[in-house]
Order: structure tokens, then sequence, then C-alpha cells
């Protein structure tokens, strides 16, 4: 399991133990194709320091807002994953954790076979069953593409510097005019990708997908470098270079640029070209040079189709989500390197912090629907990141500390006091 704090320290997930059933309200769960993404909000907060988290409070406060009676529980929203094809280990964690007493439906019984909690992705249909079956719990399902929506839509109006660009290595983080946010492209980068023209709060069309995506780059790479993993397949990558495998158009046009057409002679004419005309086998090509070309290729493969929709439809801004990005350089480089080429910079690429978590995120903001129970989550409060951040890494049991990745998010919310979410918790 891993698990991204905003502010950098090892959060609450470093020991998955820590984490018990009394400090949990609300809880939503995207399950795609290759992972399990979790948004979770606490109460708790178990920080490796106490100035970490001087605004987090248990207390309820007492908010009158027209007839109604709202109460603030202060905290943070966290967000892990697990690998799908683990879904015994996060339905084990779950388990342990009590987690699954943390959906909107506790207040109608506190018999566990009528909790609900919102899940999205096409594993909420897949896994229903087994949920039911070892937690006992029912997932309400929202629609994905809609989640997808909802999550963009949330983080970029509530989160600071939620947004960035990536322009020749350097992040530069774009708060969003709120009434200059629509219309966008919202590129979502899974197994597969869907493009999403958004148009307002629950206006959206599905406008675009393709089956290149972040599993054709994890499957194809293990394939032809028998590497086991996706982070050990973006490690071998920085240590690549493209051009072994690439056809380059200086390698069509005897080291000339084709002017006649605007390419240079160091653009890829032919992506893994090389291999046809080398009489290599596999074995030949370093692995690295091909984890390389291989998320060169469809890292720009991407950023070319999401420019020509957002030609189709005239949209200027290029939202990428989907844990595909991972926020890792060469993927953004090589997109945002793409959607400005094309585009001949009428066009620009930004990228999210919490970049796969749209779904879950989206799932989660869906509870305020539920029929006046819980009124609109608001996240009324959040810090800006400081400068260095860590997560604990828990896939395959092994504990490790990534530098540079960002996180839980301080938060508020706000819900219907003839709703007591923390009293119910503790009570089910
Ligand atoms: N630890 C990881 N394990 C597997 N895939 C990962 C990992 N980190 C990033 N990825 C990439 O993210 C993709 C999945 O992105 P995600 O947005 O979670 O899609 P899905 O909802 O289809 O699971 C994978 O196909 C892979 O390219
Ligand atoms: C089917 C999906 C929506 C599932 O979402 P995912 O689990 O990949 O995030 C996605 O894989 C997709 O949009 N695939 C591309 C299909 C196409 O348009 O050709």
């Amino acid at each position: 399991m891993e698990g991204k704090g905003i502010d950098g320290k090892l959060l609450l997930l470093e020991k998955s133990d820590e984490i018990s059933s009394d400090e949990i309200s609300h809880l939503a769960i995207d399950i795609g194709g290759s992972l399990i993404k979790i948004v979770y909000f606490s109460t708790n907060s178990k920080c490796s320091t106490k100035d970490e988290a001087p605004a987090l409070s248990k207390e309820r406060q007492e908010v009158p807002n027209g007839d109604l009676n709202y109460h603030i529980l202060s905290g943070r929203l966290y967000f892990v994953k697990f690998e799908t094809s683990k879904i015994e280990d996060c339905i084990k964690v779950l388990a342990s954790k009590k987690l699954q007493q943390c959906g909107a439906q506790c207040r109608h019984s506190h018999a566990v076979d009528k909790i609900k909690i919102k899940a999205t992705g096409g594993g909420a249909f897949k896994f229903a069953d087994l949920f039911k079956e070892k937690l006992g719990i029912t997932l309400d399902k929202v629609e994905e593409m809609e989640s997808l929506v909802a999550g963009a839509n949330f983080l970029l109006k509530a989160v600071n510097r939620e947004a960035f660009t990536y322009i020749g290595g350097q992040k530069e983080y774009v708060q969003i005019d709120q009434n200059d946010l629509y219309p966008y492209l919202l590129v979502n980068i899974g197994s597969g990708v869907s493009m999403i023209k958004v148009d307002g709060e629950g206006k959206f069309q599905r406008v675009s997908g393709t089956s290149v995506g972040g599993g054709t780059f994890l499957g194809l790479g293990k394939l032809l470098t028998k590497c086991k993993s996706f982070d050990e397949l973006l490690e071998l990558s920085h240590q690549g270079n493209s051009r072994v495998i690439d056809m380059l158009v200086g390698d069509i046009c005897g080291g000339m640029d084709y002017t006649k057409i605007g390419l240079a002679s160091t653009a890829i004419a032919s992506s893994f070209g090389k291999a046809i005309s080398e009489n290599k086998e596999l074995e030949d090509y370093k692995p690295e040079d091909i984890a390389r070309s291989l998320l060169r290729m469809i890292s720009n493969n991407i950023g070319q189709i999401a420019y020509l929709n957002a030609l189709r439809f005239g949209l200027k801004r290029i939202i990428l989500g989907g844990y595909f990005i991972r926020d890792h350089a060469y993927t953004m480089d090589t997109i945002a390197v793409a959607v400005d080429f094309w585009s001949k910079g009428e066009a620009k690429a930004m990228f999210l912090r919490h970049e796969g978590f749209l779904g879950a995120l989206g799932a989660f903001m869906s509870y305020k629907d539920e029929n006046a129970d819980l009124m609109p989550l608001q996240l009324v409060e959040q810090q800006p990141p400081k400068s260095s951040s860590c997560i604990v890494d828990r896939i395959h049991n092994s504990t490790c500390v990534h530098e540079n990745e960002t996180g839980a998010v301080d938060c508020r919310l706000r819900v219907s006091s003839s709703f007591k979410i923390y009293d119910e918790v503790k009570r089910c």
C-alpha cells in the first residue's frame, strides 16, 4: 500500500496498523484495470512531529446555516493505492482497519451488511460480489467518467497549487481562475486512455480514447525488458537512450532536417523503427533503451491524440490525470512537448499533483448527493505543500520513502448535524 502526504513527512501510512476505525469517517474507492485507489478522510493527526498538523482536530463545531446545522470535522484526506491484481491484500487491509464501516449508510443501519461505500472504476462491478462476500459491504457505484470529472473539478477549484505546467524541466503552478476553468480537455491515462471534454460541474462528454495507455507501457515493458514492476521499468527508462531503437528523421534523410515538412533531423520518424533493419535480436538491445523508447512512444502518442481532440473542440487547456504520469519528468516533458509542438504553442498541457486519484476523489465527492444526510463536502482549509515531501511505499511488503511526491490534503468536512459521522463510526 502506498500513501501520499502533502507536507511530506511519514504520514499515517508508515504502519498500516496505526489507523483505527474510529478515526475514519468517509472512504471511497476506485478499482481500475491496474490499480485500486482509495481516498479517505481521517480526523486522526498521527504525524511524525507535532507541528506538522497544527490545524487538525477531532472536535465538532456547530455552524448554523439556515434551517440546518452543520458540524465541521477537521482532518486530512488520505490517498492510498494497491495493485488490482492484489485485491485480496486490499481487502485484508480494509478488514483489519475496519475501514469498510465508514461509508454513508451507517446512520440507517448498524448491520454490517447494510453498509455501502462509494466505488467507481470497472472493478466496482467486477469485484462487487467479492467485497460483499469478504467484507459484507455493498459497493455503491458511481459512473467512472462522472467521477473523473468531479475529481478533476474539485482539485482544480479547491486545492491550492494543484495544477502545473511542465516546461523545460520546470514545474510552474497555475491557479486557474474558477470563472475561466471551462471548457477543458481531461485526459485520463490509466490502463487505457479516456479523453473528456469538460464544460462544467457534471457537464461533460467523453470525446475520445485510446487503448494505447499505461497498461500498454507496463504490459509491453514487462514482455520486452523482463522488468517486474512499473517503478522498475520507469527507473530503467532513466538510463536509456531512445535513439538507439527509434528511427530518426536524420536516419532517413542522411542526417539532414526535413525542412519542407518542418521536421528536425532529431525528430522521431518511426518509433522502434531501427529494429527493422539492424538484424538484431531482442537480447541485443539494452532493456533501458527499450524502456525509454516505449515510454516516449506512448507519451508522445497520447500527447498527439490529446492535441487533436483539443483542436477538434477548440480547447486550449489539456488537463492530464491518471496514475501513468506519476509525476515523472520524462513522461510529462514528452506529453507537454508533443502538445506544444503540434499546437504550435496554442494549447497547454497541465498536470495535477493528485493525478492518480481523480476517480476516487470524484466518488468521494458523490457522498454529498446522498439524500441530505451528508451536506456538500467542502475543502475549506488546506496547507500549501512544503519543499520536501515523501511517501511510504508498502507494495510488496517493502517500505521505502520516495522524495518529491505530494499527498494528503488537510481539510475540513462540512457535514449535516443530522448525520453524526464520528459517533456513528465509533458505534458501527
Ligand atoms: N505501482 C504501479 N503498479 C502498476 N501500475 C502503475 C504503478 N504506478 C503507475 N502505474 C501506471 O499507472 C497505470 C494505471 O493507472 P490508473 O490511473 O490507476 O488506471 P486504472 O484505473 O486503469 O488502474 C498502469 O497501467 C501503469 O502504467
Ligand atoms: C475502458 C476504460 C474507460 C477503463 O478505464 P481505466 O481502468 O483504464 O482507467 C479505459 O481503459 C479506456 O478509456 N480505454 C480506451 C478505450 C478506447 O477508447 O479505445
